[in-house]
Order: structure tokens, then sequence, then C-alpha cells
């Protein structure tokens, strides 16, 4: 129950168009109501009258039929327009409004929850469960109301007629109500169960899909097709089992059903024998109580529908609320421009809350320097920039953006200042145009060439078949690595940040195309303050400053010369990368000594 409420605003945004809906369904159901009533006078005083001649009486018969007719067509009819179209009107604009609302969350969602779950399984909230909150608001809003309606409604008159068969009547009815309710919660734990698991499944296909060209490369095409097997039957079970469940209620309410009418005959002829109920009062009360088996034969059939979007409510709105752990604070102060230095000051941070991915670091970097992290695998370089673009919130220690605590800032002033080429730069299925415009959307034709130009993008984008316009495919999957890697740096030379974050940003690139974007960096460097991070030392030699790091802790640091004079774990690595080099190097060093 707990998730209508925060669902309850999302519906009162459109209560005038629910209201119209209401309107058109009162009619549309309330108006074949009084038939029986016509019945009934049809039948109890027009064909027994004897004030009346069999030309009159025929006359009345057919005028009875053409108001009928008439209202059927000319209220009836245009009332069922009103309550479909408003209705579904409605209902559109709330999923429209929670599609918005769901979209919005993916982007507050922690890089974490992104990390937790697979993209699938969010992308079930957005397709699968959305819909089945439309099924729910199909068959509560459009549709049971109304019917518990028209069974208030008959009972009333069926009380107007005769007592005794009435409460034979709901007796029966509420015993079917009561079943139905009973198998419900049943009902509902089982879709509950099977809706987790497809989306789970929606979560595997996906991923398969996505590493379709890993599986064909390690030939596991047949270990996928046995997962998905196993899945596909869990699943089937489980939906099995809530089919099982519905069935049960629908031959459970389905017998009293068929039984309903029956009893009401049985019982009304005695009334009928005794003298206590005309033939037409039991005629119009057979109608009553044919027309009675509907709302609760709907509610029955709509269980499935009910259940399944009241787990999706619930699925949706736990994953509105989910918290985010990366909060900017209350009126937060804007970062205008980057002036002087980024401070880490004793950082520490851990993704999983047991191992430290970064130990106590700090250090300090000016303005318009070049900073590299090099070292081992895993060390926690890429961590350090995950903190500074606040993907992540450090556990203990501070980092400052020009002495405030970058909590402080609006977390877009703190990214607009920045600009990252991320080991995977995420391309989108677009055209390469479209792909460099996300870095500024207002870039003119001139402004992105020469962005692509200075990443050495600009020709090999021009030799595509549509130049600019080409579209790339899913994550760039038409373009080569190296390709891949110029867009991604071409992009952040559009954005043009104080702030150049460049991790493995030039790896996939051939030695030659390497020196050149290097260079381009080097280029535009004047006032940025570039951070990079290689493991290819040969990139980073003109840092001004290199910070060694190993198991989350910063190991060395100063420039390549210093370093290697320090014999440390930096010469250990460059002495590996570059063994000519250093023997050189040393060679050199020793001619020095000995001359000097
Ligand atoms: N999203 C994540 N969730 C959990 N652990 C993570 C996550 N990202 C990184 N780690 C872990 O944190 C540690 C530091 O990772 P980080 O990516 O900072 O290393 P790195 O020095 O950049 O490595 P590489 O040079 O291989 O890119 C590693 O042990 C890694 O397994």
């Amino acid at each position: 129950m707990s998730a209508f409420r925060p669902f309850i605003p999302y519906v009162m945004k459109e209560k005038q168009l629910y209201l119209w809906g209401f309107v058109g369904s009162v009619f549309r159901f309330l108006i074949p109501l009084f038939v029986p009533l016509a019945v009934k006078y049809v039948f109890d005083e027009l064909l027994q009258s004897h004030a009346l001649s069999v030309p009159e009486k025929a006359e009345r018969l057919l005028l009875i039929a053409a108001l009928l007719l008439l209202v059927c067509f000319l209220i009836r009819a245009p009332m069922e327009y009103v309550r479909q179209y408003f209705t579904h009107k409605a209902n559109n604009n709330v999923i429209k409004a929670l599609r918005q609302d769901v979209f919005s969350k993916v982007h507050s969602l922690d890089p974490k929850y992104l990390a937790d779950n697979k993209s699938g399984e969010i992308g079930a909230r957005f397709f699968d469960d959305i819909e089945k909150i439309r099924g729910l608001m199909m068959a509560v809003l459009s549709n049971i109301w109304i019917e518990l309606l028209v069974l208030f409604f008959i009972i009333s008159v069926m009380l107007a007629l005769n007592v005794r068969l009435t409460l034979v009547s709901v007796l029966l009815v509420g015993i079917q109500f009561a079943l139905a309710h009973l198998l419900s919660r049943r009902l509902k734990r089982a879709t509950s169960q099977m809706m987790n698991y497809r989306s789970l499944l929606s979560g595997f296909v996906l991923e398969k899909i996505q590493g379709a060209i890993v599986s064909k490369w390690f030939l596991s095409e047949k270990r996928d097709r046995e997962e998905l097997d196993r899945h596909l039957d869990r699943y089937g079970k489980l939906t099995d089992k809530q089919v099982g469940i519905h069935a049960v209620s629908l031959a459970a309410v389905n017998v009293l059903n068929d039984v309903t009418p029956f009893m009401v005959v049985f019982v009304g002829s005695f009334s009928v024998l005794d003298g206590n109920l005309t033939l037409g009062s039991l005629m119009a009360f057979f109608a009553y109580v044919d027309r009675m088996r509907s709302p609760v034969t709907a509610l029955v059939q709509a269980f499935p529908a009910i259940a399944e979007g009241n787990v999706a409510l619930q699925r949706v709105f736990d994953f509105l609320n989910t918290p985010s752990t990366v909060i900017e604070r209350d009126r937060p102060v804007e970062l205008k421009s980057f002036t002087e230095s980024i401070r880490f000051r004793q950082v520490s941070f851990s993704y999983n809350g047991r191992d430290d991915a970064i130990k106590n670091v700090s250090f300090t970097l000016e303005k318009g320097k070049t900073y590299a992290f090099v070292g081992e695998s895993g060390g926690g370089k890429s961590t350090i920039l995950q903190l500074l673009t606040r993907m992540y919130d450090a556990d203990r220690g501070e980092i400052l953006i020009d002495g405030v605590s970058i909590k402080d800032y609006s977390i877009s002033s703190l990214r607009r200042q920045m600009g990252i080429v991320a080991q995977d730069h995420f391309l989108y299925s677009s055209s390469v145009r479209d792909n460099l415009m996300i870095a500024k959307l207002d870039a003119t034709d001139e402004e992105v060439a020469d962005a692509a130009k200075k990443a050495f993008a600009h020709d090999f984008i021009r030799s595509l078949p549509k130049g600019y316009d080409t579209e790339i495919g899913e994550r760039g999957v038409k373009l080569s690595g190296g390709q891949k890697q110029r867009i991604a740096l071409a992009r952040v030379f559009l954005k043009d940040p104080a702030i150049i974050l460049l991790d493995e940003a030039t790896s996939a690139l051939d030695n030659e195309s390497e020196k050149l974007v290097q260079a381009s960096i080097r280029r535009m460097q004047r006032d940025k303050t570039i951070i990079m991070i290689a493991h290819r030392l040969s990139t980073v030699l003109t840092a001004d400053t290199i910070f060694v790091m190993k198991n989350g802790e910063i190991i060395e640091s100063g420039d390549h010369r210093s370093l290697l004079e320090l014999g440390g774990y930096y010469k250990e690595l460059y002495a590996k990368q570059n063994p000519a080099a250093t023997e050189a190097e040393g060679a050199a060093r020793m001619r020095a000594r000995a001359s000097g």
C-alpha cells in the first residue's frame, strides 16, 4: 500500500481529465441499468394492463424501444467515447510523468548504484514496470471503481424490489469477494517474485547482447544459451505459479457466479408462488443479478494486472527513492573559475567499505601545471579522478579547490571546470558531430572542426562516408579504438575546461599520433591544469610532477629526473619500459660524475 501514497500526486495532477472520464463512465454504465426497470414496467404493467387496447400497447412498446435506442445512441455512445478518451489521456500523462522522473533519476544515481545494478534491470523500471502501472490504472481508475458504483446502484434497486432476494444475492457475491481477496495476497506474492525475476532476466539478456562479440570470441554461446534456458525455466515456473493462483481464483469465483442467478430464480420463484413478487420484478431481479456478476468477474479478472501494477509501483518508487551519497549541500557555492590550486588533504576512500582504494593521500596541484599519476594497475590512480569529479565522496580527509571543499561547490559548476577523457570513453550511437557537441551544445561547425583537428581526428572524420554526420553505432562500434579515443579527446578540446583529466587518454594511439596529440595537449596547456594517468611512462616525462602510486598510496613524487635519481619504484618501472634509455642515462650520469 505504501507505494500508493507517492503515486497519488501523479494522479491528482490529472484530476481534471479523470473527472471527465468519471462523468463519461457514470453515464455509460448507469444508463443500461435502467433497462431492467423498463422490462419490469413492460411485463407487470403494460402487457397486463386492461385499460389499454392492443394497438395502444404496441404503440407504447415502440415508444419505449425508440426512447431506449435514442438514449443509447445519443448519450451512452458519446459518453463511452468521453470515458475512454479522457481516462486514457490521463493515464498516458501519468505514465509520461513517471517515465520522465525515472529517466531523471538515472542521472542522479550514484556510480555505485550503476556499478551494482545491471542497466537492463534499471531499464526494466522504465519499460516493463511502468507499463504494468498502466495496467493497474486501467483496471482501477478506468474500470473497477465504476463497477463498484454499479454494484452499489444495483443493490439499492434490488433492495427496493425485494429484500430477501437481495440478501441471498449479496451473500453469494460477498463470498466471491472474500474468496478473491483471500487469493489476492498469494497472487501478489507470486507476482512480486515473477516480476523481480523478469527484471533480472532483462538485465541478463541485455548484457549478453552487449557481450555477443565476446561470446563469439570465446565460443561461449552454448554456455550463454544454457544459462538462458536455466533463467527461462525458473521464470516459467514463477509465471506458472502466478497463473495457477489466478486460475484457482477464477474457478472459485466463476462457480459461484454460475450458481448465483440460478439460486435467485429458485428462491424468487417461491416468492412469486406465494404472491410476494411479481413476475416482472423477478425478471428485473434476474437481469440485475446477472449484471451484478460483472463487477466481481471484472475484479477477479483484473487481479493479475492489479497485483503486477502494485509490485511495479513498489519497484518504481523504491527506485525513485534510492538515496544518493553524493549530495549537493543547500545553497552551494558556484565555482566560477579555477584560480589557484587543487588540494587533497589526507584523503581515504573505499568502494566496498572494507578495502581502501585510496589511503591517506595528500598532495597539492597548482593551476597551469601538468601532473601525472603512474604506478601499478589497481593502485588507485583513477579513483583520484573519481573523487575529484565527485562521482564518489571521500570517506575521510578533504579535497579543496582554491581553498574551498569541493562539497561546498555546486556539482554542476565543479564539473563545468573539468573535462575528462576516461578509460571507458562512452560514445553514443549518433553522429560524430552529436558526440562531440555534448561537450558544447552551441558549438559552431568551425569550433567542432577545430577541436577535432587538435585531437588529430579531423582527417579521419572527413574520410568517413558522411563526414561529421556519420553514425558511429552503439558505443561507437563502427570506429577503431584509436578513433574513438581521438573523439573523446576532441570532446574535451571542445569543452575547453580549466582542468583536464586524462585517464589513459592516448593509450590506443600509435606512437606517432600519440606524440602529435601530446603536443596538442601541451599547446593548450598555458593556463590549463592537466592531470594525466598513464602506464606508458614516455607520455608523462614532461609533467611538472609525477606521483607514483602503489596500493592506494603515493609512494614517490617529483619530476622525471629526480624520480630516476631517487632510484626507487619509478626507476624500476621506467627501466622495465625503457631498458636502453635507462642504461644510456646511467652511463651519462657516471660520465658526468667522473668528469665532475
Ligand atoms: N567501481 C568500483 N567498485 C569497486 N571497486 C572498484 C571500483 N573501481 C575501482 N575499484 C577498485 O579500487 C582499486 C583502485 O582502482 P583504480 O581504478 O583507482 O586503479 P588504477 O590505479 O586506476 O588502475 P588501472 O591503472 O588499472 O586503471 C582497485 O582495487 C579496484 O579493484
